[in-house]
């Protein structure tokens, strides 16, 4: 769920790096793994670019800073869905320089790549790694030399085409920015609009007159952070063209069949910022109806609970931990403080990472646990990596009961659009009922929301949403073309121990070719035994 900006400046002398810089730190809890900037200065027409592995904070140095010139650009932070995590070259923006200079950042994640890669080398084009934005980029570039024009010449029908022969050949789910050296940035999202796209404008006034900024990205946040005015969201399928003179030029592609606005339910549960606005949906204001629907299904289950105070799962699950306890008129404390320091567990690649960062995550203050029945909200429990740990901690702190409740159902199924969920196995609500789930987690009971619930509680807020991508609750897939054989080739490729197989040999490969002297019997960078011990502790991690 990685976060996507495209910034353009109307003052010919602006530089867009420190805003982008700002953005992508307003973004960052939806990728941690790779972050990345790239300018063009527009008068020189020279791209700039830097990007690589880790937080902005440190993939960002002063003296890249300083080398991004240029008024227009486009940032990224990554959390992979394809490709592996760690691999610094499928770090976004991405580049291809034919036609014209062409930059991409991608949210989500394509479902026809193998199809794609064939027709990509066939059309003499040549891909280099894993990653679906890869090949996104090479579709979009190959669609914009169909016209065969030289810049200056190009039009904003030349790029509505273009985006219009990418939504005709790349399924899933995207929301995408592209910047074309010279020529100006272009957003678009799926026929679906699976992944959220917002843009804004800011004007300045001068002496000659009024000019404006332009800004696409992810969240409405962005633009809260740099002073613009959120115009609204791109809608699904269409094309939104800002071209270097400051003129915005829109188009409505062509819909497949079948196809119309459902937002990812998660990002209203999870991902997205609760001070957002996602297609008209304030999220604070949805999770605040989540925490109401959740106490009232408590209220039905469980009429004579004996429930003593009510601590949300830090950091998401506040809000509608907040309401959910109001409802219940219920006290609301806060019984697990979070190290502010340590970034977002589930986003983090491999289950042995993630286990273990919980613990250093989150702390209990003892006062609120001792003797009480709690109950804990989360915001979803997915491979339940968090509610085991804070289960036990909960009891460990001298809770009496403790009681477990999720503002999302059962996360059950894979998602193929931008959650890095590849596969049903290593979800802690796969084939098991709530109460097995309890019993796992040792909970005393586990309560989920429901998914019509669920829905509700976003539609209460936006009416005019007609559906949702709910896929992980429900197994659904909004896009019609996802196949057992797909899900089993997802799962082949993306389970925790084939990408913990696949990075340790990368890492081989990397030791080896660093040093060229060493002898074979001399012992490798990591030894097979921790090898395999750090694969073992991953699966341990499952239990
Ligand atoms: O069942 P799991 O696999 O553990 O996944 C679900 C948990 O992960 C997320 O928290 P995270 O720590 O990523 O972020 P947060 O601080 O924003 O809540 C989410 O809010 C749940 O707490
Ligand atoms: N979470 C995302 O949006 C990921 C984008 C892209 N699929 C990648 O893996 O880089
Ligand atoms: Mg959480």
């Amino acid at each position: 769920m990685c976060g996507i900006v495209g910034l353009l400046l109307a003052a010919e002398d602006g530089h867009a790096n420190q805003e982008l810089f700002d953005s992508l730190t307003a973004l960052q809890h939806r990728g941690q793994d790779a972050a990345g900037i790239v300018t063009c200065d527009t008068a020189a027409r020279r791209l700039f670019m830097r990007k690589d592995n880790g937080l902005c904070k440190d993939v960002f140095q002063q003296h890249h800073m300083m080398q991004l010139r240029g008024r227009m650009g486009l940032a990224h932070c990554r959390y992979p869905t394809a490709g592996g995590a760690g691999l610094s070259e499928e770090a976004q923006p991405m580049y291809t320089n034919y036609p014209f200079g062409v930059c991409l950042a991608h949210n989500g994640n394509l479902t026809n790549v193998r199809e794609l890669k064939e027709t990509v080398f066939a059309e003499a084009r040549h891909i280099n790694t894993d990653s679906d934005s890869e090949l996104l980029i090479n579709v979009f570039a190959k669609e914009l030399t169909n016209h065969d024009k030289r810049p200056q010449d190009v039009t904003p029908e030349d790029i509505f085409d273009a985006v219009g022969g990418v939504i005709s050949r790349c399924e899933g789910g995207y929301a995408v920015v592209v910047m074309i050296n010279g020529i100006g940035i272009v957003g678009f999202r799926d026929p679906n609009g699976i992944r959220p796209l917002v843009f804004g404008t800011r004007e300045k006034t001068k002496a000659g007159g009024t000019t404006k900024d332009y800004v696409v990205s992810s969240e409405s946040v962005v633009m809260d952070m740099l002073g613009f005015k959120l115009n609204r969201d791109v809608a699904p399928g269409e094309c939104v063209f800002v071209d270097v003179k400051g003129n915005i030029h829109t188009h409505q592609c062509q819909l497949p069949d079948g196809a119309s606005l459902s937002p990812c339910l998660f990002e209203y549960v999870y991902f997205a910022r609760p001070d957002s606005v996602l297609d008209k949906v304030p999220v604070y204001e949805a999770r605040l109806n989540m925490g109401a629907k959740l106490a009232k299904r408590i209220r039905e289950k469980y009429p004579d609970h004996d429930i003593d105070v009510v601590l949300p799962i830090p950091d998401t699950a506040r809000t509608s931990a907040l309401q959910c306890a109001y409802q219940l008129g219920i006290p609301y404390r806060e019984g697990f403080i979070k190290n502010r320091y340590i970034a977002r567990t589930f986003i983090m690649p491999g289950q042995a990472k993630r286990k273990k960062t919980v613990r250093l995550k989150l702390n209990t203050i003892r006062s609120e646990f001792v003797g009480k029945n709690v109950l804990l909200v989360d915001d979803s429990i997915v491979r339940g990596t968090t509610s085991m740990e804070l289960v036990q901690m909960a009891r460990e702190a001298g809770a009496r009961k403790v009681y477990l409740t999720s503002a999302a159902p059962p996360v059950r199924f894979p998602n193929v659009y931008g959650i890095d969920i590849p596969t049903k196995t290593e979800l802690v609500a796969h084939n098991r009922t709530s109460e097995q789930v309890a019993e796992r987690t040792g909970a005393d009971w586990v309560l989920y929301q429901q998914l019509e619930d669920l829905e509700a509680a976003v539609r209460e807020v936006n009416p005019d949403i007609p559906r949702f991508d709910s896929s992980c609750f429900s197994g659904e897939y909004v896009t019609g073309d996802i196949s057992e054989e797909y899900l089993e080739h997802l799962h082949a490729m993306r389970n925790d121990s084939t990408l913990c197989m696949k990075s340790m040999q990368m890492l081989n490969v990397s030791s080896s070719l660093k040093s060229p002297k060493r002898e074979p019997s001399e012992a490798p960078l990591l030894t097979g035994g921790a090898r395999q011990e750090s694969c073992n502790s991953l699966n341990n991690g499952w239990g």
